[in-house]
């Protein structure tokens, strides 16, 4: 049993920061990533996600905070912990001038774990030809090179930076997705950074959200979809203002509709301090909470802010469906 299994601790991350030249890409970031989850990154452009797996990954040395994975310091032993992951940024950045087989054998040669018989499956899997230069590859292809040396030593640790970019719909629905599933199923833990919201949700256990350098909210997929709900409303209004309502963040308007997320919990103790007509609810999927939340910080107050002076009596149920 290795050390991140036995603390059941892949990714451990204290009050990490990091400045480029006065800006600050990373503020306090505290994350834990519990060995053998599927763990989805999420946020704007420039929100800090690739700047923290940089960290991970010893790219970037902590010069305020400590990063541990695997139980290992990753700047101290890059040898010792960049053998037990395997990486993929969104970058096209494998050496153009190799072979394939090329590639295979000089990542073998740095991984004691190496699975031949795996690497030859997933050759397959991918149509790549030992033969081919990478440089004469499309993306795609080039994409499914790098995920195969990424994971055919097995890993215990998969960190995926936007892997999508450049695979076609196909590729990312039937071969990434396998991969994350397999590497879950394993008992392994994926960390999956994507814009691609709808695959976060579908292979993720929980997921995070990055805004300005910050984890703004952490939740399981589930424990999302319970405290979160979508509303769509009516309200009259003069001036275009968003309706003001206790417990509701990310207003849209699309005509004289609104919708907004709520607090489920919080939804009909709200509703009484508002002038609203609920016209429908809906199960919250991560893109729109995403929409919601991706802009706020996480001492932002939001709207979400609790008014529980209102009066109890429940709003007539058959408004809600
Ligand atoms: N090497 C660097 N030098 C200067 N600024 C940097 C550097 N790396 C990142 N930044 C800045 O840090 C912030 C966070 O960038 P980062 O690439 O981590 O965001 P991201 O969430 O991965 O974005 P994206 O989704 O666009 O990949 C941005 O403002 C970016 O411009």
């Amino acid at each position: 049993m290795n050390a991140s299994q036995t603390v059941g601790v892949a990714v451990d991350v204290q009050n990490l920061s990091r400045k480029f030249r006065g800006n600050e890409a990373l503020r306090d970031v505290n994350l834990q990533i519990p060995s053998g989850s599927i763990f989805g990154l999420v946020g704007l452009n420039g929100a800090g996600k690739t700047t923290l797996i940089r960290h991970l990954i010893g790219a970037l040395v902590a010069k305020h905070g400590q990063v541990r994975v695997l139980g290992q310091d990753p700047v101290a032993d890059p040898v010792g912990v960049l053998r037990r992951i395997g990486y993929l940024s969104e970058e096209d950045s494998l050496p153009q001038w190799l072979r394939v087989g090329e590639l295979i054998d000089f990542s073998k040669a740095m991984y004691p774990t190496w699975d031949d018989a795996y690497a030859a499956e997933l050759c397959e899997m991918f149509s790549l030809s030992r033969t081919s230069r990478l440089q004469s590859l499309s993306k795609g292809q080039r994409a499914r090179a790098g995920l195969l040396v990424a994971i055919a030593h097995r890993p215990e640790l998969l960190i995926l930076d936007e892997p999508s970019s450049g695979l076609d719909p196909i590729a990312r629905s039937d071969i990434l997705e396998a991969i994350i599933r397999t590497v879950g199923e394993d008992g392994r833990t994926v960390l999956f950074s994507s814009h691609l919201l709808d695959e976060v949700a579908r292979v993720c256990d929980t997921v995070a959200l990055m805004s300005a350098g910050r984890i703004v909210e952490r939740r399981t997929i589930e424990d999302l979809q319970s405290r979160y709900c979508e509303i769509i409303c009516r309200e009259n209004f003069a001036d275009g203002d968003s309706p003001r309502l206790p417990a509701a963040f990310g207003w849209q308007r699309s005509g004289g509709e609104w919708s907004a997320v709520v607090e489920t919990q919080r939804l009909e103790a709200s509703l009484l301090s508002g002038d609203l007509q609920l016209l429908n609810r809906y199960e919250i999927t991560l893109e729109r909470w995403f929409t919601a939340r991706a802009n706020t910080s996480a001492d932002d107050p939001l709207a979400i802010e609790e008014d529980e002076s209102g009066p109890q009596q429940a709003i007539a149920s058959g408004e809600i469906q």
